[in-house]
């Protein structure tokens, strides 16, 4: 158990899925599609969004394609966590925002064959796309596990 969390690091994702489904609820039914509440001034806004597709609108209404990589990755993820995420608290908080992720996406593209997003920034006059608490999970997963990696860890267990 020491070695590997399971414990924590399924509340850590637990919370995470469930801030993610809660936050895509609430804009989901209290907002009307397209409606915009701007919470800093012009560069960072909630916006009701729906996308079908990735990052970018990128294989839109593909959903057979969205559910057998997103099965694919969490299936990668599980292997990864067990073979190379042993007694390495960062690269097991990386895996877990990972499949936090991937799990809140998925949940939308099973149930509404779509997903929510709502925010919406304003990065330096290029409108970014607009995401969730998913793709945060996601980004921020993907960047911790790019930190362990190729700058702590080099990829070896840690004590
Ligand atoms: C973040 C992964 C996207 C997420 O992948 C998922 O679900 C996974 C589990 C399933 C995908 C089929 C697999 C990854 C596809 C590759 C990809 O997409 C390139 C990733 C670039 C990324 C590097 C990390 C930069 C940034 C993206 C965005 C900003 O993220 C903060 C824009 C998000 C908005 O376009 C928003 O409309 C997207 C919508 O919410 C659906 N989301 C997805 O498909």
């Amino acid at each position: 158990m020491k070695q590997y969390r399971i414990l924590p690091m399924a509340i850590v994702g637990i919370i995470v899925l469930a801030i993610d489904q809660l936050t895509k609820f609430l804009v989901a039914t209290q907002m009307s599609l397209g409606e915009s509440i701007p919470v800093i001034g012009e560069y960072l806004k909630i916006t009701s969004h729906r996308n079908s597709g990735a990052a970018w609108g990128m294989f839109e209404g593909r959903m057979l394609f969205f559910y057998i990589i997103t099965v694919a990755v969490l299936v990668f993820l599980i292997y990864f966590y067990k073979t190379e995420a042993k007694n390495n608290l960062l690269m097991q908080v990386g895996i877990t925002l990972l499949m936090a992720g991937a799990l809140g996406n998925f949940i939308d593209r099973l149930l509404f064959q779509e997903v929510v997003d709502f925010v919406d920034v304003l990065i330096i006059n290029y409108d970014f796309p607009i995401f969730n608490v998913a793709d945060s999970a996601l980004t921020v997963g993907v960047i911790i596990l790019l930190i362990e990696v190729f700058i702590t860890g080099r990829g070896k267990n840690k004590k």
